[in-house]
């Protein structure tokens, strides 16, 4: 498969290559996919990412091929999304940028309320339908700013799910909301023992270990509901994957880039 003419005339390179984005509430993901092959959702070439709050304009132009791409985007942050734009009509590496909503998305969503469900969502879901085994569910747990815990059906269709504060976003409420905690920083590489022994120390474990918990009653929880004849299989991917996937007491498989691998077979999909 070569490139494709669009129909001012400029040329694209190929459809095979492009750039996906995940713009998330604390940061913006990039993908760039070479050689995709829809069968096998091949995983992102090269990743880079910045936070939400400051754009990283220098960084994101060293990290772009020289080869101008497409860009594909789900966004569930709009002043982000909308300096990415303003940057893609400036940069003569962005061939094209378009924002995928639930309609470009290749999912069905059997909600009353499609257009209000998370691109980042749905993404997920996406992908999901392309790594599950046939026949069987599966829930999709993203880790980020929020947790969301998501259920597809045995049909492929996202039957909707559950939101939960990601664990620095709790930290910041126990912060805001009271006189005496301070705002502290999560550093879980070593988990933290669950007696604190100073106020610190206690937000670290409530954080942690309440996280932790939560995230997995929610799973069992959605997967009761599913209620399908073979249980589901569990996705996990996020930023904070890391933190909670060795504690999870399910069987689970933690995906890199899920959204960005999701955007990527949705961006196969779309008509030139
Ligand atoms: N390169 C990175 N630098 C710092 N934190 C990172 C990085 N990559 C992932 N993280 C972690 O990921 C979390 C954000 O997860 P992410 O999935 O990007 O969230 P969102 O989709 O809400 O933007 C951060 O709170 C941090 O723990
Ligand atoms: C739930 C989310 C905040 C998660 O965002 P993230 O943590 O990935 O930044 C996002 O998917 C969102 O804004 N959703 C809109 C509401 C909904 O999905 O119903
Ligand atoms: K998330």
């Amino acid at each position: 498969m070569g490139g494709r003419q669009e129909r001012n005339g400029r040329y694209l390179v190929s459809l095979e290559s492009f750039v996906t984005v995940d713009v998330g509430n604390s940061r913006v993901h990039f993908g760039r996919f070479e050689n995709f092959r829809i069968e096998e959702a091949t995983p992102p070439v090269s990743t880079f990412s910045y936070p939400t709050s400051s754009t990283d304009i220098k960084g994101l132009r060293a990290w772009l091929s020289e080869t101008p791409l497409p860009w594909f985007a789900v966004s569930v942050h709009r002043p982000a999304l909308a300096s990415l734009e303003a940057f893609s009509k400036i940069e003569h590496r962005v061939t094209s940028f378009q924002a995928f909503g639930y309609q470009q998305l290749p999912i069905e969503v059997g909600l009353a309320e499609p257009e209000k469900v998370g691109a980042d969502r749905l993404a997920a879901a996406v992908a999901a339908n392309s790594l599950r085994e046939q026949g069987r569910p599966a829930v999709v747990v993203d880790a980020g700013t929020a947790i969301t815990v998501d259920a597809v059906s045995a049909e492929g269709k996202f039957m909707g799910g559950a939101i939960l504060p990601g664990m620095r976003t709790s930290a910041k409420a126990l912060a805001t909301q009271t006189d005496a905690l301070p705002q502290i920083e999560i550093d879980v590489r070593d988990c933290p023992q669950a007696i604190g022994t100073n106020t610190t120390e206690a937000m670290q474990s409530g954080l942690f270990w309440g996280s932790v918990g939560a995230v997995q009653e929610t799973i069992r929880r959605v997967s009761e509901q599913l209620g399908a004849e073979n249980s589901p299989q569990i996705f996990f991917s996020g930023g904070d994957v890391n933190y909670l996937a060795p504690w999870m007491n399910l069987e689970i498989q933690t995906v890199d880039h899920l959204v960005l691998r999701g955007v990527a077979l949705a961006a196969q999909q779309t008509k030139p």
